[in-house]
């Protein structure tokens, strides 16, 4: 409008106090434009942030509650590449892309509407160039979104491959596995890169497009403008002002062309982090109601034809029976691969039973639900982690409202104590990288002081198959029979001197 005044303002030769007017009012209106912009996009960015934000938060809860199965079978890297990168990719949609489609619709709709009222004829012909690039958008907005798709897939599996051998460090070191791990990383890294440069080149090949065909547009409007004018169709004026806003109009239009693609690509990575938003969380029957008769019952375990298969097909359990007894210590016994930790998974509820049921106390694992269950057991894995915190919090894991001195008592009793305070911040040392600076034998005795301080009347432990040294054993093993007390200990034995302090043995 500004531009059209101008020309009137040129034709009459004179300015008069009106002219002044309305050029203030226009100042005024882009002062306001400008500053409401700046709230707008200041409003928009917060709320953005927090999108971003509860989506991390979102993809981090939903992480920690997925079935075992899952951890089974997805590749930790796969998660970390989830949380990490592909949320990054989903959020820029709030972030910038979809903004970046957005206000140029709408730019576009105000400067079009605008135009129309100046000349709508020659607006309509103007558009109708235009159409071209919002039909080149819609077709490579397809290759974009499946490149899109690639990269996110090809993110995870880099990830996976690095986390392979960054686990994997010791055995590569010994092996020399270079060629293997590294070309493995270095192949899955070029697959990355290729898809990549498959992105750039349609980011190019739009880019290129664009400019030629932003000057293409430029040159049939000034012919056909020349043409409208000559038949005095339109004033000299009105042209100009619509191509000034066509200037305007065509940079949104290629920034429209630009974003639109780059949104698409967004949105494919989008579509990863909902899927993973949607899968079916833990089962966990939640009975309040339910109160466990601890002191009543004279069983602490009843397995009830039990049926249990991890893939479907091959089946670890089929109508297999067991039964312990209340304050006994148990130790399960039997061949490699028979199903002894599988067994100690069911009573933990990590996986579901296809058939028959697991009795703790008497009630059902899928009466109580699983976190009920699990307050009933205090397990200690085969080889247990150990968390980035202080040696004193990775024991208070076990109940977080034990106090220093009890924290103490069963670090005493798990044979732990003497160790710690001879490490060099005692129970303030730091542990680093799941413990790899502590023997085996020193994590799994930290690992059955934090089942001490839960207090759970089933101590249930996976005896570590790793060879300790004998001072370790015997440590551990007199750590067992302080247990023994007032508790009911299961121990998947794989030593005779662990199968000799059990008051049962059960074979699986
Ligand atoms: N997460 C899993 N997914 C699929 N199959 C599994 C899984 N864990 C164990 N298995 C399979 O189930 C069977 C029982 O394994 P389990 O670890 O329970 O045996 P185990 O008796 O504890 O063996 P070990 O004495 O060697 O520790 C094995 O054949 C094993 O390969």
């Amino acid at each position: 409008m500004v531009t059209k005044n101008v020309f009137v303002v040129a034709q009459k030769g004179v300015m008069v106090k009106n002219d002044v007017v309305l050029f203030v009012v226009y100042i005024v209106a882009g002062f306001v434009a400008v500053i409401l912009s700046a709230v707008f996009m200041k409003i928009y960015n917060n709320e953005a942030k927090r999108s971003s934000l509860e989506i991390k938060q979102l993809v981090f809860a939903k992480s920690m509650r997925l079935p075992m199965r899952y951890y089974d079978i997805h590749h930790s890297g796969e998660i970390m590449s989830k949380f990490v990168y592909e949320t990054d990719m989903a959020n820029d949609i709030y972030g910038s892309r979809l903004r970046r489609v957005l206000a140029p619709i709408i730019s576009v709709a105000v400067y079009v509407i605008v135009m129309m009222q100046l000349c709508w004829s020659l607006t309509l012909t103007l558009l109708l160039f235009n159409v071209l690039i919002v039909v080149l958008n819609g077709l490579l907005a397809k290759p974009m979104s499946q490149v899109g798709k690639a990269m996110a897939d090809s993110n995870a599996k880099m990830t996976e491959k690095l986390t392979n051998i960054l686990l994997g460090i010791e055995v590569k070191k010994l092996y020399d596995l270079k060629y293997i791990n590294e070309d493995k990383y270095a192949k899955e890294s070029n697959v990355y890169v290729s898809h990549q440069k498959k992105k750039m080149a349609i980011g190019a090949l739009l880019e290129m497009f664009y400019n030629g065909f932003d000057l293409l547009c430029a040159l049939l409007f000034l012919a056909v403008a020349t043409a409208f004018i000559q038949n005095d169709w339109v004033s000299v004026g009105n042209v100009a002002a619509i191509y000034t806003m066509y200037g305007a109009l065509s940079i949104r239009f290629l920034q429209l062309g630009k974003s639109y693609p780059e949104l698409m690509n967004c949105l494919a990575y989008a579509e990863r982090v909902f899927g993973f938003l949607q899968i079916d969380e833990e089962r966990d029957i939640l009975n309040s109601e339910t109160t466990v008769r601890v002191f009543n019952c004279e069983n602490a375990v009843d397995v009830v034809d039990i049926s249990f298969s991890y893939d479907g097909k091959r089946k670890v359990f089929e109508k297999r029976s067991l039964l312990i007894e209340k304050n006994k210590t148990v130790a399960i016994v039997g061949k490699s691969g028979g199903g002894k930790s599988t067994l100690a998974k069911l009573m933990l509820g990590f996986y579901n039973i296809q058939e028959g049921d697991i009795l703790l106390f008497g009630t059902s694992i899928k009466k109580l639900g699983l976190i009920n269950a699990r307050n009933l057991i205090a397990y200690i894995p085969q080889e247990p982690y150990l968390f980035g915190v202080s040696i004193k919090e990775n024991i208070r894991y076990g109940n977080l409202k034990a106090s220093d001195e009890e924290i103490i008592i069963a670090a005493k009793l798990a044979n732990a104590h003497d160790f710690i305070m001879y490490q060099k911040e005692g129970y303030d040392t730091l542990i680093i990288n799941g413990g790899k600076s502590l023997s085996g034998g020193e994590r799994q005795r930290i690992a059955i002081a934090r089942a001490i301080v839960k207090d759970a009347p089933i101590i249930l432990m996976d005896e570590a198959t790793s060879a300790l040294d004998n001072e370790s054993e015997r440590r551990i093993h007199e750590a067992l029979e302080q247990l023994k007390h007032n508790k009911t200990v299961i121990v998947i034995a794989h030593r005779q001197e662990t199968i000799n302090i059990a008051d049962t043995v059960v074979e699986v």
